[in-house]
């Protein structure tokens, strides 16, 4: 949370090139979780990733982090500032998660320890990487606990997890996550277990953490609510894939894939409450088989026959928008 804001000139801190992750499943069979995502994530930016459930996203992140199944095969690029980390060994990987790259997830429960006093649990997100002294990293948690919105937190550093409520912990969990300062940080669905009110708070407080900080986010949600509020861009993702990107004004105002337009034509119109993604037609395929041409065909009300060939793949990282055979040209045009 120190002035880094344009340390990367306002660059890409994550670029994912033509990823695909594999997951080893019973009888020698795999389930291609992603398939061929390309993505990028700026300094300062926020980055929605929004798919019905199963649809690839934590494992994604787990990519991204270093944390996949055991047996996964990761195919393509994963590049942090430029460095790739594919093939990082688990010992490097351990020195860079919770430094240059951290994550939050769903349930701030499970991420802390419920024996240790939450100020010590940042702390030591500290000293983990950084040589000061107990001291030094005691002072810096108090305040960073002081800027993720605990009230009191000098007298709350020793209080354990279970004594602060769903949403305090998760701004524990956030100050942990940030305390070093990431270049990029995998928010999985941050605030689904929270409640709407809190929810919205939390956004808002990643939002003001993130932009003062350059850390670039990655915010994983099925809710298109959480999209609106807080992301500056949005990638869609069907069935493994990234079916279309742009900026979260353009994807609202202009929805091109036919999935993304179902996603927001069944968004509740009457109020702009948040919600879980309304349910389509149809099911998502078998991702052990996944279809070869579009996967969104089976269910698409715009398929023709060209959708039997894979549609054309979004292959610039900021740039392609959507693959669809409906939007054969835009999906080549670099913007
Ligand atoms: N450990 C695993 N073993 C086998 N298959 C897995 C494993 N983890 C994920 N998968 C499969 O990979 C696909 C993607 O799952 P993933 O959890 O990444 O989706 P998701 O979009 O995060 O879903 P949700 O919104 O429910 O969290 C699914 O088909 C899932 O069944
Ligand atoms: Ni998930």
């Amino acid at each position: 949370m120190s002035e880094r804001a344009g340390r990367n000139g306002g660059g890409a801190v994550l670029e994912l090139h033509d990823l695909s992750v594999r997951i080893p499943v019973s009888g020698g069979r795999w389930v291609e979780a992603v398939g061929g995502v390309t993505l990028t994530v700026g300094s300062a930016e926020i980055v929605g990733l929004v798919g019905e459930s199963g649809c690839g996203k934590s494992t994604l992140g787990g990519a991204i982090m270093g944390l996949l199944p055991g047996g996964s095969r990761v195919a393509g690029e994963v590049l942090l500032r430029g460095q790739d980390l594919r093939g990082l060994a688990e010992e490097d990987y351990r020195r860079i998660r919770g430094d240059d790259i951290a994550l939050v997830s769903q349930d701030p429960s499970a991420s802390l320890d419920p024996t240790f006093p939450v100020g010590a649990q940042v702390a030591e997100a500290i000293r983990n990487h950084r040589d000061v002294s107990r001291r030094a990293a005691r002072e810096r948690a108090v305040e960073l606990l002081r800027v993720v919105g605990i009230p009191d937190p000098g007298a709350r550093y020793a209080d354990p997890p279970h004594r602060f409520s769903g949403g305090m912990k998760q701004r524990v969990v956030i100050a942990a996550a940030l305390a070093n300062d990431p270049a990029v940080l995998i928010a999985d669905e941050p605030t689904t277990a929270l409640d709407v009110t809190i929810q919205a708070q939390i956004l808002h407080l990643l939002r003001d953490l993130t932009v003062r900080s350059g850390t670039g986010v990655l915010l994983i949600t099925h809710d298109l609510g959480v999209v609106a509020q807080v992301c500056d861009r949005v990638a869609v993702m069907y069935a493994g894939q990234v079916v279309e990107q742009g900026t979260v004004r353009e994807v609202f105002a202009h929805p091109s894939h036919p999935y993304t337009r179902a996603l927001l034509e069944s968004q509740p119109a009457a109020h702009h409450r948040s919600g879980d993604l309304p349910v389509i037609p149809g099911r998502v395929p078998d991702l052990s088989e996944p279809p070869a041409g579009c996967r969104f065909a089976a269910r698409c009300p715009r398929a023709h026959d060209r959708c039997a060939a894979p549609p054309p793949e979004i292959r610039t990282a900021g740039g392609g928008r959507v693959s669809c055979w409906l939007h054969h040209d835009t999906a080549r045009e670099a913007r």
